[in-house]
């Protein structure tokens, strides 16, 4: 890729690292510099080409990597010059390599959760007329060097074809750990617990818990595949026949397509509290013996959810016919398809009718596409007991009790799952009743 300044003299070594900072790497003697924000800008329209570049190659309907996204992450990004002789001039880059590390929620082979914070392969690109010539195992190699971490300890980001193929044919790692979220990770990943996939502390503050551990492609998100578990994908030996991030990585491995904006959890929430309760929801509270949202947040015991009666969906596939649990009817009919799916107010309605959880076990919820939450579901007066794995990234509820093969989402309805119980459980609700 060449550009309209010195490239050459920009980046004088063959590979450059950069970080949030782009700082120019210093220059050669004897060349002449010009103003450093000059310096600066000619980095970030490199990372911001090199990105768009990328993207296009990978089919993204946007970039991942740019210079703004670079200066808001603790990312790396390694960068390839041609130093060949056909350069000789203004120069002209290779390709690049971005890594960063990320606490993830992964499952181990035995599918116990595992809270890590590994070194990840976030995007990589060399340039379609170089590639396949040994540059792309040049700068990963480089990469590992740098960052000390051996290939089976990453946790790579979606990965493409293309790049399964090169780290299977480069570094053998072939048979991946099936995970809920869009990391791919391979064989070998748990066996050294050492850093960088450094366990993390067990336990946090509520107010610690964040969304985070999203992937970088978590804003190119549109479709929604059918949701974990009923994704999940048997354990594979060799490269599936379409990219992990769709097949193997399990709960939320959207196609590639236009940009959706994404809207964080937070600001989610907050409007969740804000939002005056569904007319729908205003009757039911009027006649509802569990009281205010905030009561029944205290309460571990509900009554039965009015809507997990008129809205919840048949495992069974039979219309009106009665729950096997709890001889409540159930009906195959979608949130959707009542227009209640995505009204943030319909945690009034979806009220989680879990069958009297027993104390300290643990349910976990969604809230928002893209971050994850659980509450230890206490018999005590009180609040929840909120966990860490807020980092589990899933769209969809799901429940870490034995009841968690059973679980299956709601029909088509992101924000709910159906419980074993044949309940409709919403996340949202879940947020409330907490
Ligand atoms: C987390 C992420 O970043 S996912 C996105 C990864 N990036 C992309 O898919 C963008 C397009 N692809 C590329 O930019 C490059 O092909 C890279 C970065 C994946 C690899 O860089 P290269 O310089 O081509 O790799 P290098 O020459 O060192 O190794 C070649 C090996 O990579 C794999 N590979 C590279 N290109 C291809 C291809 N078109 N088809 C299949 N395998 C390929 C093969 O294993 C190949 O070995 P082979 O030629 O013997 O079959």
């Amino acid at each position: 890729m060449e550009f309209p300044f010195d490239v050459d003299a920009l980046l004088p070594e063959r590979i450059t690292v950069l970080d949030q900072h782009l700082r120019p790497p210093a220059r050669r003697p004897g060349t002449t510099t010009p103003a450093r924000v000059d310096l600066q800008q000619q980095i970030m329209t490199i990372v911001d080409e090199l990105g768009k570049a990328s993207a296009k190659a990978q089919h993204l309907p946007a970039p991942i990597t740019s210079a703004s996204r670079m200066q808001s992450n603790r990312h790396v990004m390694y960068i390839l010059k041609d130093t060949s002789a056909r350069m000789a001039g203004k120069g002209a880059i290779v390709g690049f390599l971005k890594v960063g590390y990320k606490k993830l929620f992964v499952l181990d082979d035995r599918e116990a959760h595992n809270e890590v914070e590994p070194l990840c392969i976030l995007d990589f690109y060399i340039h379609e007329s170089l590639q396949r010539h040994g540059h792309g195992r040049d700068l990963f190699q480089y990469m590992l060097q740098k960052e000390r971490v051996e290939p089976h300890q990453l946790a790579i980001d979606r990965p493409s074809q293309k790049l399964l193929k090169f780290l299977n044919k480069h570094y053998n790692l072939e048979t991946t750990v099936p995970q809920v979220n869009n990391f791919v990770i391979f064989e070998g990943f748990f066996a050294h617990q050492h850093p960088p996939a450094r366990k993390l502390p067990p336990k946090r503050a509520e107010g610690d818990i964040k969304p985070y551990s999203s992937s970088d492609r978590e804003f190119l998100k549109v479709a929604v595949e059918p949701p974990w578990p009923l994704n999940r994908a048997p354990r594979r030996a060799t490269p599936p026949a379409h990219p992990p991030p769709r097949s193997s990585s399990l709960g939320n491995s959207p196609e590639r397509g236009p940009l959706r904006p994404f809207v964080p959890e937070q600001e989610l929430l907050r409007s969740l509290r804000l939002c005056p309760p569904h007319p729908t929801a205003r009757l039911l509270l009027a006649t509802d013996p569990g009281g205010s949202p905030a009561q029944r947040r205290r309460t571990s015991r509900t009554p039965a959810g009015l809507v997990a009666q008129s809205c919840s969906y048949s495992r069974h596939g039979r219309l009106n016919s009665s729950s096997p649990n709890t001889g409540l009817p159930v009906r195959s009919r979608s949130c959707h398809s009542m227009g209640l799916g995505r009204n943030p107010c319909t945690r009034f309605l979806h009220r989680p009718r879990l069958h009297q959880p027993s104390p300290g076990q643990w349910v976990g919820i969604c809230s928002t596409p893209g971050s994850f939450e659980t509450c230890r579901n206490v018999a005590a007066p009180g609040l929840g007991d909120r966990s860490p794995l807020s980092h589990l990234q899933s769209q969809y509820y799901f429940s870490l009790t034995e009841d968690l093969a059973k679980a299956r989402p709601h029909n088509g309805c992101i924000h709910s799952f159906i419980h074993s119980t044949g309940f409709i459980i919403s996340a949202k609700s879940f947020v409330s009743y907490f």
